[in-house]
């Protein structure tokens, strides 16, 4: 069996991915460039129609373009393959953090040492609740924590929540990565059912709530749509168990037919 835990990770790549967070972008990676730990910090302009790449490198951040939208899963996948690239021997460890996270992205460094310490292999940020309610029902949430805990046995608190930091070996178990908004939910499953330690961690963080009205609406659709993607595609993925069932009945059949 491969080692899950080869070694501890040679440093910390922060990647954000980011559509038209021109607002924010720039405290978010002062904040991200001060962690202790972080020698690379990747701000990826998921398409955006603002000026949240000049921003962001002016700030210091290394900028990678997606010339259209494709995703928040796809501008990780884009980050992380640009710190590889830039991994010199053992690999830095992945921490994603959101583009409006502003100055509280300090507070990521609650989640980022049990992973540089070797302790877990993916750390989950649990945010408090934030100065403006958000305009959600539970419903996206209900769906991604259920979902979670069928396919894995584990309940996470805050299944959505996508600032968080990750070893390369685990991160790599979780290729490919589900899209768009299912990439936490899928990233949760992967990474657990490969045998990697996983673990919430509390980290004051603020950043901008989805509010109610249409937009926010369409937003939570979106999120819907992509959850019950990633955890139906894993759900197909488990059919082998269903196989272990028919196969030797089919064998049976074979060998009565003179098979
Ligand atoms: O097409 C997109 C859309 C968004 N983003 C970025 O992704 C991050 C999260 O987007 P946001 O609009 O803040 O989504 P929220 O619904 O507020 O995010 C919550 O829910 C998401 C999962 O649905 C998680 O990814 C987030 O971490 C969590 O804060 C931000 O940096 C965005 O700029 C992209 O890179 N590409
Ligand atoms: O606002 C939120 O918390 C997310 O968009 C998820 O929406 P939900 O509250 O409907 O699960």
């Amino acid at each position: 069996m491969a080692d899950l835990n080869p070694g501890r990770p040679g440093g910390l790549a922060v990647i954000i991915p980011a559509k038209d967070e021109a607002e924010r972008i720039a405290a978010t990676v002062r904040a991200a460039l001060a962690l202790p730990g972080a020698d690379l910090v990747v701000v990826v302009d998921d398409g955006s129609g603002d000026e949240t790449a000049a921003i962001a490198a002016e700030a210091g951040a290394q900028v990678v373009s997606h010339q259209v939208n494709r995703g928040k899963a796809a501008a990780m996948e884009t980050g992380a393959a640009r710190a590889a690239v830039l991994d010199a021997g053992s690999p830095r460890a992945l921490l994603f953090i959101d583009g409006d996270l502003g100055a509280s992205a300090a507070a990521t460094s609650t989640i980022v040492e049990p992973v540089l310490a070797g302790e877990a292999d993916m750390t989950i940020s649990l945010i408090p609740p934030q100065a403006t309610a958000g305009g959600g029902s539970g419903k996206v949430v209900r769906l991604a924590r259920k979902g979670i805990r069928q396919a894995t046995g584990w309940t996470a608190t805050q299944p959505l929540s996508g600032t968080r930091c990750i070893s390369r070996p685990a991160f790599d178990a979780a290729q490919p990565l589900a899209i768009g908004w299912g990439v936490e939910t899928g990233l949760t499953i992967d990474v657990l059912n490969a045998g990697y330690r996983v673990i919430e961690v509390p980290c004051e963080l603020h950043h901008r709530v989805t509010g109610s009205d249409l937009r926010g609406q369409l937003h939570r659709a979106g999120q819907y749509r992509d959850v019950w993607l990633a955890l139906a595609e894993r759900r197909t993925r488990r059919v082998p168990a269903v196989n272990k069932v028919f196969r030797p009945a089919s064998k049976v059949v074979r060998q009565a037919l003179g098979g």
